[in-house]
């Protein structure tokens, strides 16, 4: 390499180095050092494929490991399981309505509709000064085949919720929809008359006053038995498509989700607030609360992965319900992760998560019949190929909506010197008592946002990362899920399964690590459809700080590795556009093509479409 080569190609990495935003000085002495490993002029190293990578890589080592990411999903699982597992010892007691020759290993007997039960549910009895029609009695009345929401109602009064329903009049049954409809409104008695089993469902069970988009079509697809692959946004209601099915049809639906965290919101939300009877098996229960699962009858049966694939025994209990025509239906929530993992799962327990979710062909091979409706957030054409083969559901009924969540506002601010007075003044301009999400990078930076902001501008915030006593992070969802705190500096470990309607803003005070992920994060907001804001803060050098924690967590020599900084560096693109329309590219990022007018045009358009329209 001639000598003018040789100090382009420096230059070109020392460049490279700014640009990723490390610091100047350090970038040099490491660019140096690895010069002159390369024997006694250097030159190799500069003729070495890829050089500019590994440049990157040893100048993240070189820096200090002061931050501590929050990747450790371990601690959450395993206090999800602990919290799952006193939940199951309160509400799966052994069930005395059934019959009594209940055997895990060998078969099972689920039927949990002997007259005695269904007796006990007339709501009808609850009510008896009430001379008008009960709810029961309308609906059963109607369609003569309402069996199972009469189970869910006695679920509800079993768990002492929802007692309006339990009035049993014509205005007991309004205050109820008026309750379940969230105030957005009541059906008239006619209205409900003209609904389909399916819309009924919806609005006396679910508490809502229409479908979104495709989900009725889902819906009737499963109850059609029809394998369904949906693609919805984040927040888009997937969870719905399987869950108002599960409702409708004999027997139990078995749901497979890949973190118990996950599981654990949904488990709460189907029998506290919906009061629809579901349980969740895992690997780390004993067999006898497995047992005390499967005595009980449940429309809904949450698995984790590893349960299903290569599991024989547990194969063996599916067998035996199949036979019974108890078998209702499979549902693979998080679809995705048939190909990779979305919420940072680089640990080797997830890993192994994945791989069981490879698996689950054997559903498909083992009961052609029974038909799998797979979910997933996660568009991309090849993700969407994967899935279906991996699932052995060619055939499958695609039902994809658009990822455009046309009710949050994308933008990115340049940080300034002083970055964390900057945010506090974001706050207080802008989203004042509004309830909202700041998302750091690390653990300390979590603690460090929180305190400045309560500290030095008065702003009440809470803070949550993975480090906290399971306690503590309880303590500090629920002041924000109550409103008592209206801001969470968090890592991404909050988040997981939230389901907060009225999340107004979600504030990257560091980048994230990739378009997926801050698709995902910044989807917390807005999931009531109102209005909402998704800012990124950014600058330069926080690039180098996503590389370093990369590297952290990979290893530097990993392909995985690279494949992460490559995901960054779209990331970083995505906080450098200047003029190009934010959503269109998070939106492209996802195979969806997007007309950039829609945004400009839309009632939330990206800082970019704002500036230049
Ligand atoms: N038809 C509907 N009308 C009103 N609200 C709905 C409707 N369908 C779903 N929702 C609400 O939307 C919210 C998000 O739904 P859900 O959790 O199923 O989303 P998701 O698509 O599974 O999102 P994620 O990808 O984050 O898991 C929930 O609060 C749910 O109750
Ligand atoms: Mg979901």
């Amino acid at each position: 390499m001639e000598d003018h080569d040789f100090k382009l190609e420096k230059a070109r990495l020392l460049s490279l180095a700014l640009e990723f935003g490390f610091d100047e000085r350090l970038a040099k002495k490491s660019l140096d050092r690895l010069i002159s490993l390369y024997g006694d002029d250097g030159r190799d190293f500069l003729t070495v494929e890829h050089c500019g990578d590994d440049f990157l890589v040893a100048l993240a080592e070189t820096m200090e490991d002061s931050e501590d990411w929050d990747d450790d999903l371990q601690v959450v699982e395993s206090e999800a399981c602990g919290a799952l597992n006193n939940m199951l010892d309160k509400n799966a007691l052994p069930n005395t309505r059934s019959n009594s020759n209940t055997n895990v290993g060998n078969c099972i007997n689920v039927i949990d509709d002997s007259p005695k039960r269904k007796k006990q549910t007339n709501l009808m009895e609850l009510d008896s000064s009430s001379d008008e029609e009960s709810l029961d009695v309308w609906i059963s009345k109607k369609k003569g085949n309402f069996s199972t929401l009469s189970s869910r109602q006695d679920q509800s009064s079993r768990v002492g919720c929802r007692s309006s329903v339990t009035e049993g009049s014509i205005s007991g049954q309004k205050q109820f929809f008026s309750t379940s409809m969230g105030g957005n409104g009541t059906l008239s008695y006619d209205e409900l008359q003209a609904l389909d089993d399916v819309e009924l469902a919806n609005v006396v069970i679910f508490g809502n006053r229409s479908f979104r988009a495709l989900q009725r079509q889902a819906c009737k697809a499963s109850l059609a038995k029809r394998d369904c692959f949906i693609l919805m946004p984040t927040g888009g209601g997937k969870s719905l498509c399987y869950q108002l099915p599960a409702t409708l049809k004999p027997g139990v639906t078995l749901v497979i989700s890949p973190l118990l965290s996950l599981i654990q919101d949904q488990i709460v939300t189907l029998n506290l607030k919906f009061g629809i009877p579901a349980a969740f098996l895992n690997s780390q229960q004993t067999a006898s609360q497995a047992a005390a699962v499967l005595h009980e009858l449940r429309q809904l049966l949450y698995v984790t992965p590893e349960r299903v694939a290569g599991n024989q025994s547990f194969l063996e209990v599916l067998k035996c319900l199949h036979r019974k025509g108890q078998l209702a239906g499979f549902a693979v929530d998080e679809a995705h992760c048939v190909r990779f993992a979305l919420f940072l799962v680089y640990t080797t327990e997830i890993w192994v998560i994945i791989d069981d979710y490879r698996g689950l062909g054997c559903l498909k091979q083992h009961f052609p019949n029974v038909p799998v409706t797979a979910l997933t957030a996660t568009a991309t054409h090849s993700v969407r190929e994967d899935i279906l083969k991996a699932l052995r559901i060619p055939n499958a009924l695609v039902l994809k909506t658009s990822f455009d969540r046309p009710n949050l506002k994308y933008e990115v601010i340049g940080k300034a010197k002083d970055s964390l007075k900057q945010l506090g003044q974001l706050l207080q301009d802008r989203f004042k008592n509004q309830c909202g999400i700041v998302y750091c990078l690390s653990k300390n930076e979590c603690a460090e946002v929180s305190n400045f902001l309560n500290v030095k501008c008065k702003i009440k915030t809470v803070y949550y990362h993975a480090g906290l006593a399971s306690q503590q992070r309880v303590t500090v969802q629920k002041k924000w899920f109550d409103g008592e705190v209206q801001i969470v500096c968090a890592t991404i470990a909050f988040g997981m399964g939230i389901d907060k309607p009225d999340v107004r803003f979600v504030v990257h005070n560091t980048m994230s690590k990739s378009i997926e992920s801050y698709y995902q994060e910044s989807g917390r907001a807005g999931r009531d459809n109102c209005s909402a804001v998704c800012i990124a803060l950014y600058q330069k050098k926080d690039f180098s700080r996503v590389v370093c924690m990369l590297r952290n967590g990979q290893g530097c020599k990993s392909q995985s590795f690279k494949t992460a900084m490559a995901q960054a560096q779209k990331m970083r693109q995505y906080c450098e556009l200047k003029d190009e329309c934010r959503r269109k590219i998070l939106l492209e990022h996802f195979g969806e093509s997007f007309d950039r007018k829609a945004c400009k045009n839309g009632s939330n358009p990206c800082d970019n479409c704002l500036r230049t329209s």
